[in-house]
């Protein structure tokens, strides 16, 4: 072939891709939305936008337009959601190079200094940092810190021993503590703590400015320049404060851990396995690594200390809501292991219902309803409609682990489901698939969190009666089984009895691990 001829063919070949190109991409702008609830020029479904649950509402609509992925326009904010594992894998997890942004939060991340967060950021910046968190976390690697869940367990029973009334106090303790001991190797369990005070007050800052639209500057990100002592620029200075507890829960514990590593006393943690896997490893770039090492620390107490806290009350929840099952799993601890023994990690294989509960727990309310969205920005097709760039995009976990077929009598808090003639039966999906979110984004503390929800549900199971409580006449009081409508969802505040089984377990919770 004369070269020519040869650059004459690729003349064409050029001008045919062109025109392809640019017919495909017309036809895709020309292509409908995703059938959604009608809406009104300009303002959209804006109206229709419940304030709360809005997850079930999506889910209405999902049935009442029979379709799985629908769209909804709030205001010009375009929003996909996916209401089956079909959409979710075909989106989240085939095309996660698209799908696995998060909106972005300038007053969060740009003014309260979250910017070293994995849970808030554009995916490719956070490689790094998911990958240091799945080698400490992944399936295997995660049985390192059964030992620290297991006294944090133990802990927490004898906390409820001494002082059974506001158990969603413990839980929240619980959680800071085991988050602080398994990331840092420090032991934050004694009243004022100044660690999970601090944490606190950063995690508040958090959950507050985590929801989009709480803060104007997140729609309109040149507010960010507006200085603090102009009027009306509250946010500056709120941001300035929360800025500082940021600061203080990325630097503190990480310093304080380095000290006790140089020192020769720390125990075995995240930060201290990831600091001598660095120096060993003789990685240029050393100070780089240390900060990623410090941001994935610092995102494990944002992530999973609320989460764990929430996951919780909603067991202590399900047994007020289905005493029955409560009764099964302690007969079942009681068999196999014997009256009010405490039951081990090893134990698990052994005790089918108990694992049932767990994930019924998963299940039947879900810690995080809507996971937490993702975020397309480029235009995108599916299933002939058109996912407009800078949708933000949601995995309805709620539809999915409330889904009829799959599920029957979806609402209602029912173990068995998930067992077959005595053991769990494969075929039922694990409530796991979606109670964590979903493809490159889906949560990597997922395997601790399933663990210590196991030792934890199954330590109180063996050794206390959770029950209504009573009023001042002896008559039970109902609880509401409200939750806390945010992207995390514990239940509000309730009262409930808990108290031990019998002197045994008296005798078993106070000789265990737990020292506090
Ligand atoms: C019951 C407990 C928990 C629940 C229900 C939960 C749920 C979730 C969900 C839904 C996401 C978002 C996934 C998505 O974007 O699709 C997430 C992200 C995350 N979770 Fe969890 N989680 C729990 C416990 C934990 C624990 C114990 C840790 C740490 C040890 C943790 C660390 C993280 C981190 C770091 C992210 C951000 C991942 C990213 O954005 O790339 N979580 N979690």
């Amino acid at each position: 072939m004369t070269p020519q001829l040869c650059s004459s063919l690729w003349s064409i070949l050029a001008l045919i891709i062109l025109f392809y190109g640019t017919r495909w991409k017309h036809n895709r702008s020309r292509l409908p939305l995703p059938p959604g609830p009608k809406k009104l020029p300009l303002i959209g479904n804006l109206l229709d936008m419940p304030s709360e649950r809005q997850w079930e509402a999506y889910h209405a609509w999902s049935k009442e337009c029979n379709s799985d992925i629908i769209h909804v326009n709030a205001a010009g904010t375009s929003i996909v959601v996916l209401s089956s594992m079909e959409a979710i894998r075909d989106l989240f997890d085939k095309r996660s190079s698209l799908y696995s942004d998060r909106v972005r939060l300038p007053m969060l991340v740009e003014l309260m200094g979250w910017d070293f967060a994995i849970g808030e950021s554009v995916f490719d910046s956070r490689r790094a940092h998911r990958k240091l968190f799945h080698e400490a976390f992944n399936v295997n690697a995660v049985k390192q810190f059964h030992p620290q869940e297991r006294v944090a367990a133990h802990r927490l029973l004898r906390r409820i021993l001494n002082d059974p009334k506001d158990i969603m106090k413990h839980f929240r303790h619980l959680a800071a503590v085991l988050i602080m001991d398994v990331t840092y190797g420090i032991d934050a369990g004694n009243p004022g703590d100044p660690y999970t005070n601090l944490a606190e007050e950063a995690m508040h800052g958090l959950s507050v400015a985590s929801l989009p639209g709480r803060f104007l500057v997140d729609t309109i990100p040149a507010l960010k320049y507006v200085p603090s002592w102009f009027p009306g620029a509250d946010f500056q200075r709120q941001a300035k404060k929360w800025r500082k507890a940021t600061r203080d829960l990325l630097e503190m514990p990480f310093a304080h851990a380095k000290r006790n590593i140089a020192l020769g006393s720390a125990p075995a943690s995240f930060t201290s396995l990831s600091l001598a896997a660095l120096e060993s490893s003789q990685k240029e770039g050393q100070r780089e690594q240390e900060n990623l090492i410090k941001g994935t620390a610092a995102n494990m107490y944002g992530a999973g200390s609320d989460t764990t806290a929430a996951a919780l009350g909603t067991f202590v929840y399900a047994m007020l809501a289905n005493p029955e099952a409560q009764r099964k799993a302690q007969a079942e601890l009681d068999a196999v292991l014997g009256p009010s023994h405490l039951p081990d990690f090893a134990d698990e294989v052994v005790l089918p219902y108990v694992s049932a509960v767990v994930k019924e727990v998963l299940r039947w309310k879900n810690v995080t309803p809507i996971a937490v969205p993702h975020f397309v920005s480029v235009d995108d097709d599916y299933r002939g409609y058109r996912i407009p760039a800078g949708s933000i995009v949601i995995g309805n976990t709620w539809a999915i682990l409330h889904d009829e077929d799959m599920y029957p009598d979806p609402h209602a808090f029912k173990p068995e489901r998930f067992l077959l003639d005595g053991k769990l039966n494969p075929a039922v999906r694990d409530p796991e698939v979606a109670a964590f979110g979903f493809g490159r984004r889906i949560c990597p503390g997922r395997h601790m969190a399933t663990s210590s929800l196991f030792i934890t549900i199954a330590s109180m199971l063996a050794t206390l009666d959770i029950k209504k409580a009573r009023d001042e006449h002896g008559n039970e009081v109902e609880p509401s089984y409200e939750f806390f409508p945010g992207l995390i969802s514990p239940p509000l505040p309730f009262k409930c009895s808990i108290t031990p089984r019998s002197q045994k377990a008296v005798e078993a919770i106070n000789s265990s691990s737990g020292n506090d």
